[in-house]
């Protein structure tokens, strides 16, 4: 296959994309929502093209042996691309982030300060072998003013690229250069990626905590880590068993290779006789591989034993570690150890063992009484997202439009000086906030 490198070097296609998006942040609001709307025909034009090469993909990926769950995030079928353009559509009636005035301050007599604003300018954005992801990034880019350089997981290849000329195709047809959307497909051109801080102002890397970190050592560019998933979810002894059995499942099987699935389920000791027969039966029924510490074996004595290694994994997949807690606190430190910041739930009709636990656990998501897989930009009506930021530094938790943007400090003055308001007889300043 012909890489976009094997055409031009990635500095080249770096400048373009630059150049491209430069432009780009100057277009209108309206400008940009007949940009995404074209993106949105185009991707249903080519949907049969987009469809096929997700078949081979699949059919290759099968060959190699690729898991159940990944093998589902891979797959894109007609109504998850359906949804994905739907969501397309969603990001166009979104306010645009762009240009909104946050501080609007008289500092003094004909001296306005206001802060505004602005697109960040050229995204890098490296993630896992699901096509859909493609879509909802580029629609998230153009919106928020934002060029945009994509890298897939290898998986997804054929897909990507589908999905890629089609929305070049529809850019075509718009005010934003095609130019500003541009898909690497290997290992190596990230390496060369990350050298480019000239031309590329974040790097977004979705991937495990090691791929992150690896990023962050390896460029000047500012990185917004997207990392594991390590969720768990706490089931308290003042919880309502109908609901703590519904999540557990929900949060378990739902989309079992999603990063905001959990991993282990934490069990209150005084609730833990009556729930875990009920939970495990349930989970049982959607084939869910069970491994408890030694004293949830005294309940369930037909599951294996979980070790040190359980409580540190992401199963991306149909296992369920558990283990058996005394007190809330002693929950909030096992997640505290082994929890990797991104979405941590608790169940319980006890306010304030939830307020405490939303209190005291830190990560990007705090949920009480529902389901961790609600940690997903369009559940929260960002109409899409980038991606779960699992930092500690905003923006953190479900990237949308706000997370793609920065700002600036806009200063109009007719003459002014700072020398006017030093010394002696320095002047006040009135501070005043204006409309
Ligand atoms: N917080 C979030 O939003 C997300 C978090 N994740 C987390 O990422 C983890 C891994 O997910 P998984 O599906 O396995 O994704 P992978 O690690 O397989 O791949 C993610 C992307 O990173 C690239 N990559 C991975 N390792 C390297 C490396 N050493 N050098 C260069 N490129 C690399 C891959 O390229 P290639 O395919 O070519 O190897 C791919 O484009 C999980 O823990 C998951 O939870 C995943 C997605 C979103
Ligand atoms: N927000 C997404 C999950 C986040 C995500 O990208 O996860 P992953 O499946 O690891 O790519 C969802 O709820 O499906």
């Amino acid at each position: 296959m012909t890489t976009l490198q094997a055409v031009f070097p990635l500095v080249q296609i770096a400048q373009q994309t630059r150049l491209a998006a430069s432009k780009l942040a100057l277009l209108s609001t309206e400008e940009k929502n007949q940009a995404i709307d074209a993106i949105a025909l185009a991707l249903e034009s080519a949907q049969e093209e987009i469809l096929t090469a997700n078949v081979a993909d699949c059919q290759a990926a099968v060959a190699e042996g690729i898991a159940k769950p990944l093998y589902k995030r891979l797959q894109l079928d007609e109504h998850k691309l359906r949804d994905a353009i739907a969501g397309v559509r969603d990001v166009g009636k979104l306010d645009d982030p762009v240009g909104k005035v946050q501080i609007h301050r008289e500092i003094d007599t004909g001296l306005i300060l206001k802060r505004i604003t602005c697109p960040l300018g050229v995204l890098g954005i490296i993630f896992e072998a699901r096509p859909e992801a493609a879509i909802q990034i580029v629609s998230l880019a153009i919106k928020s003013g934002n060029g945009v350089i994509l890298k897939g997981g290898k998986e997804a290849l054929r897909s990507c690229e589908a999905i890629v000329k089609a929305i070049k195709q529809g850019l075509s047809q718009t005010a934003v250069n095609p130019d500003a959307v541009q898909l690497l497909t290997t290992r190596e051109e990230i390496f060369e990626l990350l050298q480019l801080d000239k031309y590329v102002d974040l790097i977004i890397p979705r991937g495990s905590n090691s791929f992150v970190r690896f990023v962050q050592e390896n460029t000047r560019i500012p990185v917004l880590g997207h990392a594991d998933g390590i969720c768990h979810l706490y089931v308290d002894k003042a919880a309502d068993i109908e609901k703590a059995i519904n999540i557990t499942v929900d949060s378990k099987t739902q989309y079992p290779a999603a990063c905001n699935a959990i991993e282990t389920l934490l069990v209150h000791n005084s609730i833990a006789s009556e729930f875990l027969p009920k939970v495990a039966e349930a989970l049982a029924a959607q084939n869910v591989e069970l491994r408890g510490d030694e004293r949830t074996l005294e309940i369930l004595p037909n599951i294996g034993l979980a070790t040190e290694t359980d409580w540190e994994t992401e199963y991306s997949d149909l296992i369920l570690a558990i283990k058996i807690v005394d007190f809330l606190e002693a929950a909030i430190y096992h997640i505290d150890n082994y929890g990797s910041r991104h979405t941590e739930a608790i169940v319980t009709e006890d306010l304030v063992a939830a307020e405490t636990f939303q209190a005291l656990v830190n990560a990007a998501g705090v949920y009480h009484n529902c389901s961790t897989r609600f940690a997903d930009g369009f559940r929260y009506g960002f109409g899409a997202e980038v991606g779960i930021s699992t930092q500690q530094m905003p923006p953190r938790g479900p990237v949308g439009l706000e997370g793609l943007v920065t700002y600036k400090y806009q200063m109009c003055g007719d003459g002014h000086i700072v020398k006017t308001y030093t010394g002696a007889n320095a002047k006040s300043f009135t501070h005043r906030d204006l409309e």
